[in-house]
């Protein structure tokens, strides 16, 4: 059977309405799991290749690409990504395992070696053709979200395996318990740190929580999320980060028995903008909030890299790196929080995942920690579409 309609394709069981109650995809019966990564080099010939596969079409000045490319030299030319997705492979093998669920885990990037295309392949050989996708990214935007979506349709469009294989998948899991509960610990650690280390500090002035995601284009913000949900100019992308942060210093807060009147201060703040300067992206930049808080009452800054799901190349050169040293040069004490990585909570999060989507658990039943969750587990028309890049068939997806 076809999964390919008007251009687009779609999984075999989709939601009926738009908007209403029954948005929940019927049961499934997958049989493997697909590990969706970004990707990333593994050696200095390998960085300068791997900044074309992110780059190619984007227009994205020569400058940037050679600073990028300065920090993944710094570092061997190794990201710790592909790392990352081995063990995160390994850990959901493990948990599987532990819960006697028989599904094999594939791993496949969209940025580098081993390609989607080439694992989606594989599957087919191996006689696996319904796949229930993880991609390693947590909330709704063009980057995040629907590229992923394009690229496994591309997968099966090159292997022409888009008639045999199925590729669904799991729902942005920005607000599941899973993906939440390793930033509230370590938000929590941050500040019992930062009293321990700052004499006397004021929890509820002194210090400053900058929660910190990638930057995107406003136009690609704007576009996030669907257009139904009436989300503001930023769109759902910031919309689900400004609501996990929320959650995350409420939770923080109670663990710490801060009295009711204590609120400690916080922002969200965005990271790694590239693109041409004049092209909007959104702001503020995390260096440029960290100075402005010169002459303030802060003593100490908590960054919490709550955009990303691993501890990776952005993680390690732009906040370990840059922010860090941008706290220094201010006199602030400052730490940066764990990602979730291969915590546990997060890892059984994502097998959760899985599990109630093969068995078409309903909304009601869904764990999400914010009034905008749970998500879609299949994406409403137009959701997070790119104005730039223009119109690609993707999987997953409701037609227009
Ligand atoms: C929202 C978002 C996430 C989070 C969601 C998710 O995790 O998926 C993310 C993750 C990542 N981004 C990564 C690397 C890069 N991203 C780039 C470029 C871009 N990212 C964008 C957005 C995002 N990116 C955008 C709008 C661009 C402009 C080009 C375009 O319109 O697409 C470039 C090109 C150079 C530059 O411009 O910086 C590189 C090298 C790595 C791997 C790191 C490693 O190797 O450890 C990871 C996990
Ligand atoms: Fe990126």
């Amino acid at each position: 059977m076809s999964n390919i309609t008007n251009g687009q394709l779609v999984p075999a069981a989709t939601a009926a309405a738009a908007d209403g109650p029954e948005w929940v995809s019927e049961p499934t019966a997958y049989d493997a799991i697909l590990l969706a990564g970004f990707g990333g080099p593994e050696g200095q010939d390998d960085v300068i290749p791997f900044l074309r596969n992110v780059t190619r079409g984007r227009g994205i000045p020569e400058e940037r690409l050679e600073e990028v490319a300065h920090h993944y030299r710094h570092f061997g030319g190794v990201s710790p990504i592909n790392q990352h997705n081995r063990e995160l492979k390994v850990a959901l093998e493990e948990e599987l395992a532990r819960r006697e669920i028989d599904l094999p885990v594939l791993w496949g990037n969209r940025n580098w070696d081993p390609y989607l295309s080439d694992v989606v392949r594989d599957a087919a050989d191996q006689g696996y053709t319904k796949l229930i996708a993880i991609a390693t990214s947590a909330y709704s935007s063009y980057s995040s979200c629907r590229q992923y979506r394009e690229d496994f349709a591309m997968a099966l469009d090159d292997t022409g395996l888009a008639e045999t294989v199925q590729i669904d998948k799991v729902r942005q899991f920005f607000d599941h318990p899973g993906f939440v509960q390793p930033f509230i610990d370590g938000v929590r650690d941050a500040l019992l740190a930062a009293r321990a280390a700052n004499d006397g500090l004021d929890l509820g002035s002194e210090v400053q929580v900058l929660f910190s995601t990638h930057s995107i284009p406003s136009s690609d913000a704007a576009k996030s999320g669907p257009a139904s949900r009436g989300f503001d100019d930023d769109g759902a992308y910031a919309a689900q980060h400004r609501a996990v942060a929320e959650v995350v210093m409420a939770a923080a807060s109670a663990a710490l028995e801060l009295d009711s009147s204590t609120t400690v201060p916080w922002q969200l703040v965005f990271q790694s903008r590239s693109g041409p300067p004049s092209m909007p992206w959104l702001e503020p930049d995390i260096n440029d909030a960290i100075h402005a808080l010169k002459g303030g009452p802060t003593r100490a800054v908590v960054i919490v890299p709550l955009g990303f799901v691993s501890d990776h190349m952005e993680v390690m050169w732009d906040l370990d790196n840059e922010a860090l040293e941008s706290c220094d040069e201010e006199g602030f004490w400052a730490t940066r929080t764990p990602t979730p990585g291969i915590d546990p909570v997060y890892v059984t999060g994502l097998v959760d995942l899985v599990l109630e989507r093969r068995d078409g658990v309903p909304a009601v039943d869904r764990p999400h920690l914010t009034d905008l969750g749970p998500w879609y587990d299949v994406c409403r028309p137009g959701c997070c579409e790119n104005v730039r890049l223009g119109f690609k068939p993707a999987v997953s997806g409701l037609i227009p």
